[in-house]
């Protein structure tokens, strides 16, 4: 049986079969020309996963590999029911919710000497360890707490039989293709495999597989092992975020009857058919605001910090939705809990 479309090929379809979520090409164009002022700066380039966020790792070696890989093993379903009580987690005189909280505590286990980035340690991690790893400041835990162990002792394993236990030897045997990589990880993690049906057709997110890939290219910040000459070919992530911040600049529109239904905070599950066209939407959108943003930067000849890809618009557009969160309050992010975004 043949694999699923790729993540940019069910996008395309999703948008063009969509019944819920819109597409906006004005909104489309407004926020290009936004990204148009940002492409010569740090926060459009490589360099900024590392100095723009003092929780990812400063170096490119083995170890900021093994880190990445497990932060993104468990890069999922941050979000709490009510906003005003959720996980935090406090790290070095600074507190950290949603992503940001699982950083934190990934680097406070490394800091009280426990090896959470190790395979040999997260193969055969208890339920118990993993509760007090990511334990919040907060009475709300992190959510899917159990999910995250089960997850944790799978995928070590796996590393382990498969790849001496380094994500290292994984990259290595992609040969420096992001393609190759993002394949190599989802056939051989099964908790990577994001894919779904949609009008009939198997189609494919993989949004953690793509942000692993990603964040390997940005830790080894290009060069060596992650100097991935098709790193263009990965799109953006489709998370629970991006919606939100496309729905907010104007890029996406969702149907009268979706929009209350987000609204009042009802549970979509993975796979609904609205969900699909929330994340296919979002991705296809990003696709075209990158398409938008090359042509200004031709027409414009612009000076850009080197190549302009969708990994750094979604990057980029996912901070912006962090340092909005307040201007943002009135737009709904669709509430679907699962282990894939
Ligand atoms: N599209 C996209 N989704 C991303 C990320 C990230 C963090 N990655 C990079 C960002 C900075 C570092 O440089 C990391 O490399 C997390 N997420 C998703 O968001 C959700 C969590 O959101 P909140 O509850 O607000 O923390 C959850 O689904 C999570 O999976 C990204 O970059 N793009």
């Amino acid at each position: 049986m043949d694999g699923p479309l790729t993540p940019r090929e069910s996008a395309k379809f999703i948008a063009e079969n969509s019944r819920d979520v819109f597409i906006d090409g004005r909104g489309v164009r407004r926020v290009a020309e936004l990204l148009l002022a940002k492409v010569s700066g740090p926060e459009l380039h490589l360099g900024g996963w590392k100095a723009l966020h003092e929780l990812n790792p400063r170096a490119a070696d083995e170890a900021a590999l093994n880190w990445v890989f497990v932060a993104d093993t468990l890069n999922f379903s941050f979000w709490s029911e009510h906003d005003e009580r959720k996980c935090l987690v406090g790290y070095r005189g600074k507190t950290y919710s949603g992503y940001w909280s699982l950083c934190a505590a990934v680097n406070r286990a490394l800091d009280e000497g426990i090896p959470i980035t190790s395979a040999s340690y997260y193969a055969t991690v208890t339920l118990d360890q993993v509760q007090h790893i990511f334990r919040s400041d907060t009475d709300v835990p992190m959510p899917l707490i159990e999910e995250r162990h089960r997850i944790l002792n799978e995928t070590g394993k796996i590393l382990l039989e498969k790849f001496e236990g380094s994500f290292l030897n994984c990259v290595r045997k992609s040969e420096k293709s992001a393609q190759k990589l993002m394949h190599l990880v989802v056939e051989s993690f099964p908790s990577y495999r994001d894919v779904t049906q949609f009008e009939g057709k198997r189609i494919s997110f993989y949004k953690r597989a793509q942000i692993l890939v990603a964040d390997t290219w940005s830790v080894l910040e290009g060069k060596g092992d992650g100097c991935f000459k098709d790193i263009s070919s990965i799109t953006m992530f489709a998370d629970y975020r991006l919606p939100q911040v496309l729905v907010h600049l104007g890029a996406l529109n969702y149907s009268k009857e979706l929009l209350e239904k987000l609204l009042k905070g009802e549970m979509l599950s993975y796979g609904d058919r609205q969900e699909v066209e929330i994340r296919g939407c979002s991705l296809w959108c990003v696709e075209l605001i990158r398409d938008c943003l090359l042509e200004l930067i031709e027409k414009k000849g612009e000076k850009t910090s080197g190549e302009i890809n969708s990994v750094l618009l979604d990057y980029y557009l996912w901070d912006y939705a962090r340092d909005h969160r307040e201007d943002m309050k009135g737009i709904p992010f669709h509430h679907t809990r699962c282990i894939y975004y």
